[in-house]
């Protein structure tokens, strides 16, 4: 059953917070995502649980953590979970209605935003070309543990990436004399051009380094004389923000994108 979303296409972008404080929530965000990345460090890459398809009692088959993550899915959808629009389900069509009364977001985005889920790339790049850079080769079995690692990880990239949706709603309703033609005209790479905000970019990169730094140091490699070089870190702080800079900033780009060619719908 899908969900049902309320839209008011009247009063989009009325209850949308500032710039300032968008940017604030994405700075707060990195500290999950860093957090949830040296998580899923503790264990190797374990690659049957998300490549190797089993077939199950249904008849169907699934990698054990696909299987996982949609049934986890539907139990956060019963209690609301995707109600809230910042959250975007990987498996859409497995969600149900919430089974309690469900908080009402006051409505923030344009209607069309719930047409923009990017979490099927989002899914492949994770294992196909994340993971593999930042977790040890091998297989310990614990399959498991590392299917709830990488739903950690998935969600909180997820959430950030599609917050691209209330930064572009913000910029849009800032200039909206300097969108509105580029929407009209369907041109995306003018759309890419006005969102762009390099400084910022090369801000975040640099941040997120530093939290991989800071929150994923081995402690007791810290010698008395406090020489950087021999310090170690749970997750290479480099790659940390090499994954900002050649994946979340992109694809958060591109839902920023896709949602302002739907703006005027
Ligand atoms: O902060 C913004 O303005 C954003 O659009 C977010 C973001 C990012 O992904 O961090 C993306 C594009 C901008 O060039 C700068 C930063």
């Amino acid at each position: 059953m899908a969900r049902v979303v309320e839209s008011d296409s009247g009063s989009v972008g009325s209850n949308v917070p500032s710039l300032d404080s968008i940017r604030e929530s994405l700075i707060r965000q990195e500290d999950t995502i860093v957090f949830s990345l040296i998580e899923r460090a503790k264990f190797p890459l374990n690659s049957p649980a998300f490549e190797e398809y089993r077939y199950l009692d249904s008849g169907n088959s699934s990698s054990l953590t696909e299987f996982f993550v949609r049934e986890i899915e539907i139990i956060q959808a019963k209690v609301g979970r995707y109600e809230n629009p910042e959250e975007n389900p990987f498996f859409l069509e497995n969600i149900p209605q919430s089974v309690f009364p469900t908080h009402k977001y006051p409505p923030a985005l344009h209607p069309k935003a719930l047409s923009v889920n990017i979490n099927k790339r989002i899914w492949d790049v994770y294992f196909k070309e994340l993971l593999p850079l930042f977790v040890k080769p091998g297989d310990d079995g614990n399959y498991p543990s590392t299917a709830t690692s990488d739903l950690a990880c998935l969600q909180a990239i997820s959430r950030r990436i599609h917050y691209g949706k209330f930064v572009a709603e913000v910029k849009f309703r800032d200039a909206p004399q300097d969108y509105e033609p580029a929407i009209r005209a369907q041109d995306t790479e003018a759309l890419m051009k006005l969102l762009m905000f390099e400084k910022v970019e090369e801000m975040v990169k640099k941040r997120v380094q530093k939290k991989a730094e800071t929150f994923g140091q081995e402690v007791k490699c810290i010698t008395d004389s406090g020489d950087e070089s021999e310090k170690k870190y749970k997750v290479d702080p480099l790659l940390v923000s090499r994954i900002y800079r050649e994946w979340l900033i992109p694809l958060t780009k591109l839902v920023e994108v896709e949602y302002l060619l739907r703006r005027l719908d």
